[in-house]
C-alpha cells in the first residue's frame, strides 16, 4: 500500500497501523448537503502519533470517526491494520473496535454506574482477556489515579475522569488509539498528563496514536500534524512546535481553502483522509452488538 509523505516521516519503512482511501462524507441531500470530506487519504504509521487540526467545521471528527469506524464513509476505504472496514457486518466490526481500538472522548463516556477500575478494565472484561495486572499497575501509576479506583465517575473532577478514560484506552494494549479533543476538557497539567501518556503510549509500547486537537501545545506533543480545511488535507507537518503549529492554524482559520500553503498540494495528494462525522461515535464505543 502507498505511503503517506510527510517532511520527516520514516512511514515508508514502516508498518502502517491504519489508513483512508479517498474517504469522502456527505451529509444531507439537495440544498442541505455537505460535503466534509473530500476525498481524503491518509497512513499512519505503526507507533506514530498523529495530531489532525483544522478549522471548526473543516471535518477532523468526521474523519476521526470514520477511521475508528464509528461512522460509515459516503465512498472510499478504512483499514485498521490489514483488516478493511468496508462491508464489514456490525458485530465484526465492534469486535474489532473492542479488540484493537482505544477510545478518549472528550466527554469521556464512562459508564456511571461502574467504579474507576471497573470502567478502565471494561474492553478487556468484555472481551474475555485477563489484564496485565503489571501494565494495568504501571498505566494508573503514570495518570495518578491509583487513589480513585473505586470512585464512581460523578465522584471525580473532570481531569480524573478524562484519566480514567486514556487509562481505559491503554490497558488493553489496543494497536490504535483514536483521541477526540481528549484534553479539550482539562486544566493545563491534567491535559500534559494525558498527553504525556499517549506520547509514552507510543515511544514505549509502540501503540499508534491519532487524535483531534485545538490545541496547538497538545499537537506538539505530536510525531505529525495533519491539517484539514474544507473537508480536504491541505497540510502536514512533521513534529512541530506549537508555534509553527499556530503559525499555520492563524492562516487557517476563515481562510477559503485555495488560500492554504504554498506546499498544501502535496501533502492532500499523497495524504487524504476522509471520514464521515460522529453521529454514532459519541455513545459506547465499546458495546456488543
Ligand atoms: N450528522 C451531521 N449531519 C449533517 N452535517 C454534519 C453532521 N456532522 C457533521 N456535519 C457537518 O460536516 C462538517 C464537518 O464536521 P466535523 O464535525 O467533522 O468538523 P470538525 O472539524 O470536527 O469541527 P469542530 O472543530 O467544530 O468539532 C461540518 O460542516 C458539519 O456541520
Amino acid at each position: 500500500m502507498t505511503s503517506a509523505h510527510t517532511e520527516g516521516s520514516a512511514l515508508d519503512t514502516r508498518t502502517v497501523a491504519a489508513g483512508a482511501a479517498d474517504l469522502t462524507k456527505v451529509y444531507g441531500t439537495g440544498d442541505t448537503v455537505v460535503e466534509a470530506l473530500r476525498g481524503v487519504s491518509i497512513e499512519f504509521a505503526a507507533g506514530e502519533f498523529t495530531a489532525i487540526m483544522g478549522p471548526s467545521g473543516s471535518g477532523k471528527s468526521t474523519l476521526m470517526h470514520c477511521l475508528a469506524g464509528l461512522d460509515v464513509a459516503t465512498d472510499g476505504r478504512v483499514h485498521i491494520g490489514d483488516v478493511d472496514l468496508t462491508g464489514l457486518s456490525d458485530k465484526a466490526m465492534t469486535e474489532l473496535r473492542r479488540d484493537r481500538i482505544g477510545f478518549v472522548f472528550q466527554s469521556f463516556n464512562l459508564v456511571p454506574t461502574l467504579t474507576a477500575a471497573e470502567n478502565i478494565t471494561l474492553p478487556v472484561d468484555i472481551a474475555g482477556r485477563d489484564i496485565d495486572k503489571e501494565w494495568f499497575d504501571t498505566v494508573i501509576d503514570r495518570l495518578g489515579i491509583a487513589d480513585r479506583l473505586d470512585h464512581l465517575p460523578s465522584e471525580l473532577s473532570g481531569g480524573q475522569q478524562q484519566r480514567v478514560a486514556c487509562a481505559r484506552a491503554l490497558v488493553g494494549k489496543p494497536e490504535i488509539i483514536f483521541g477526540d479533543e481528549p484534553t479539550g476538557n482539562l486544566d493545563s497539567r491534567s491535559s500534559g498528563e494525558v498527553l504525556e501518556i499517549l506520547r509514552a503510549a507510543t515511544d514505549e509500547f509502540g501503540q499508534t496514536v491519532v487524535i483531534v486537537t485545538h490545541d496547538p501545545r497538545a499537537a506538539s506533543y505530536a510525531d505529525r500534524v495533519v491539517f484539514l480545511a474544507d473537508g480536504q488535507i491541505v497540510r502536514q507537518l512533521a513534529r512541530p512546535s506549537a508555534d509553527d503549529v499556530f503559525e499555520v492554524m492563524k492562516n487557517l482559520d476563515g481562510a477559503p481553502t485555495d488560500a492554504a500553503p504554498a506546499d498544501a498540494g502535496t501533502a492532500a495528494s499523497g495524504d487524504d483522509t476522509t471520514g464521515p462525522k460522529h453521529a454514532a461515535t459519541e455513545s459506547h464505543p465499546y458495546e456488543v452488538h
